[in-house]
């Protein structure tokens, strides 16, 4: 089966709505540049809420189909959670994909697989697609535990989702020692996991779902380094944090087709 690629820029806690603006129209006009063959791979934004918005505006008169979404959501519909947005406001917004579990709200906000699993669900409940975030710290990896850690993440996160909403979910498997350090995996590191995430949705899901569930890999990606991780087989595109701030950059990972394989 064929599956789509995604770039997907989070941008993190960066950039107000005037910035927001600015770096979309100039992303929408890279994108629309009829020299490259863009429309072999999807391209979404993550930015904060206060800019999405903003983003709809600009993204509604775009003319390449630039995707956008949030950086999390409540588990939650309504009622008395101070400072939660639900996932029915982000589908008013527009969004297509929103980030659960990212290792930053696993770490700052203790976030645990139950409450990554109930967000994904609300996510789906208002059909915007989870991009949901596993991946072990340094401390796992030097113990050479970081597969069958990640794969309890994977259970955990995925929990009672029917074959067919994983079928439809992204995964994207971020080592943590790899975030915004400067320290990529290599394409074999990311490889290794990510083929051993489908090898698991094999297991409990099925085939189908398996075969088209996209996983991302996700760590200092960059245009210089991101045609290597690219050409591995169960790799289907990239979660990016810093080089998703500059339009240039950022295009060139979107481009990752043209882009040399370092050796
Ligand atoms: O969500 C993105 C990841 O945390 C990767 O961030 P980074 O590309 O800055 O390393």
């Amino acid at each position: 089966m064929t599956r789509t690629p995604l770039m997907a820029g989070n941008w993190k806690m960066n950039l107000n709505h005037a910035e927001a603006v600015h770096l979309v129209q100039k992303l929408a006009w890279l994108l629309s540049d009829k020299r490259h063959d863009y429309g072999k791979v999807e391209v979404a934004v993550i930015p904060p809420f206060t800019d999405l918005r903003s983003v709809q505006t600009i993204v509604d008169g775009d003319r390449f189909s630039l995707k956008y979404g949030a950086q999390d959501v409540s588990a939650h519909a309504s009622g008395a959670y101070t400072g939660e947005i639900s996932a029915g406001m982000l589908a008013k917004l527009g969004c297509s994909y929103v980030v659960v579990g990212h290792s930053e709200r696993r770490q700052y906000h203790a976030e645990t697989d139950e409450i990554v699993n109930a967000k994904a669900k609300a996510a789906l409940g208002e059909k915007i697609t989870p991009i949901v975030c596993v991946g072990e710290g340094l401390e796992v990896r030097q113990a050479g535990e970081h597969v069958p850690y990640t794969m309890a993440q994977v259970e955990g996160s995925l929990a009672g989702l029917s074959k067919k909403q994983v079928a439809g979910l992204v995964i994207a498997y971020e080592p943590v020692w790899a975030i915004g350090t400067g320290e990529v995996a290599t394409p074999d590191d990311a490889q290794e996991v990510c083929a051993a995430i489908r090898g698991q949705i094999r297991e409990s899901f099925g085939d189908e779902a398996a075969d088209a569930v996209r996983v991302l890999y996700g760590g200092s990606v960059k245009a210089a380094n991101v045609a290597g991780i690219m050409a591995k087989a169960d790799v289907d595109g990239a979660l990016v944090g810093g080089a998703s701030l500059e339009a240039d950059e950022f295009g060139g990972i979107c481009r990752f087709y043209d882009m040399p394989v370092l050796p």
